[in-house]
């Protein structure tokens, strides 16, 4: 078995051991912080040639075990995998503009998996996506109430304000809003466990009066400017670049004149928006995120300005996603044997690499996220963004 594997892996003194089938054991270095066991014979040619995606692959279907702090599990499966492909990457795949039907397939597939789930790891809120760090050492639900402060701030919401969220989840920022800030909100979702649970806790807190969530695809917001402020916060993720035009000309309809429109996601390194390399981009597509496609920042800048908008502000908050999911992921790891009577075997190996894979990703800079804040300008061009950026750091 040890001549079967490339030289180059031999001489990488990865500290890892490989464990096989008939209980030999082979470590790769010295002190192995992981062991893979290969539990039958066809996945020794994997590691041939062992992308992101077959490696994850083997283990998501139980040929291989992954035993290790599951960062660390990551880690040495990219450092293993960067020896034998080296950077390899595929450049952007065809685009194809997909249906409603399509999108709301692939969104009940992620987010209906099972609210206890989600409960298990994320924030008190249920906040999914990128928090705010501002001094580094927050935890994790103060760092994800700073970033619903970040984001309604950069909104300058103002009490009586009418606020669009696309894509609002389990409506932690549309009740955060209403609430911190005084606002009545509108959000719409596609996932039916999200729409129950955040019914549910609109209820609980008294806001029905405020807070209205919705079962709707973004292709079907009113049009008429109703909203004086729009969010959408990890959503545009799953627009794809056929869809993006459309997407933003949705939101351009949706808000007032003088409107803000603010749009936090995850942002892809390369400009043509290709998948990340070694395999990554096609597991998430696979098994995580269906359908899922990352624009780049320039992409975005350009869609929003065709669409009639103005772009004022970017921020890229990467490494703060990559810690985010550091602590979604070790609340996961902590939490594994409850996590199993929740979700399927195989939810729960998939979840558990995207999560540290994810927060792995961020940190190397494959893929970035960022929060650009786009006004509707008035007809005499002006806006209603201050002169300086103070306000946001009161
Ligand atoms: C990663 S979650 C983010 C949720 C929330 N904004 C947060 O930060 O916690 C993505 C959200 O986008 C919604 N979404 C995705 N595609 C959508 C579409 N076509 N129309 C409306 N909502 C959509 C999903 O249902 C989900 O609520």
């Amino acid at each position: 078995m040890f001549a079967q594997l490339p030289p180059l892996l031999r001489d990488l003194k990865l500290p890892l051991r490989l464990q096989l089938w008939d209980g030999k054991e082979i470590d790769l270095g010295p002190n192995p912080t992981v062991t893979m066991t290969v539990k039958d014979p066809s996945v020794v040619s994997l590691l041939s040639r062992p992308s992101l995606d077959t490696l994850g692959t083997a283990y998501v279907e139980g040929r291989l075990e992954l035993d290790g702090p599951i960062l660390e599990v990551i880690r040495l499966g990219d450092a293993l995998s960067e020896a034998v492909l080296g950077e390899e990457d595929e450049g952007a795949p065809e685009r194809r503009s997909r249906d409603k039907a399509t999108d709301a397939a692939a969104i009940s597939y992620h987010y209906d998996l099972s609210n206890d789930f989600y409960r298990l790891w994320l924030d008190r809120e249920m906040v999914y996506s990128c928090a705010y760090f501002p001094t580094g050492s927050e935890d994790l639900d103060s760092a994800q109430q700073a970033k619903l402060h970040h984001l309604c701030r950069k909104l300058r919401l103002k009490a009586g304000e009418y606020l669009l969220d696309v894509g609002c989840g389990w409506g932690g920022l549309a009740r955060f809003a209403a609430r911190e800030y005084g606002v009545r909100v509108f959000g719409i979702t596609l996932s039916q466990e999200q729409l129950a649970l955040g019914k549910e806790r609109v209820r609980a807190e008294g806001l029905e009066g405020q807070v209205e969530l919705k079962l709707l695809d973004y292709r079907d917001l009113p049009q008429d400017g109703r909203f004086d402020k729009v969010v959408s916060v990890g959503m545009f993720e799953h627009v794809g670049h056929a869809n993006m035009p459309t997407y933003c000309q949705r939101l351009f309809g949706a808000v007032r004149a003088g409107g803000l429109v603010m749009n936090h996601g995850i942002t892809a390194r390369h400009p043509d928006g290709r998948p990340v390399g070694r395999g990554a981009g096609d597991f998430i597509d696979r098994y995580v995120f269906p359908h899922g496609e990352l624009p780049h920042l320039a992409t975005m800048v350009t869609e929003l300005s065709l669409a009639g908008m103005e772009v004022v502000d970017v921020e890229s908050l990467r490494l703060h996603y990559a810690r985010t999911l550091e602590f979604w992921s070790s609340n996961l790891e902590a939490n594994l044997a409850k996590a199993a009577q929740l979700v399927p075997e195989q939810a729960l190996r998939i979840w558990r690499l995207y999560l540290a894979g994810c927060s792995h990703a961020f940190q190397k800079g494959w893929i970035n996220l960022h929060q650009i804040l786009a006004s509707k300008p008035h007809d005499d061009g002006s806006h209603e963004v201050p002169w300086s950026r103070a306000d946001l750091y009161r």
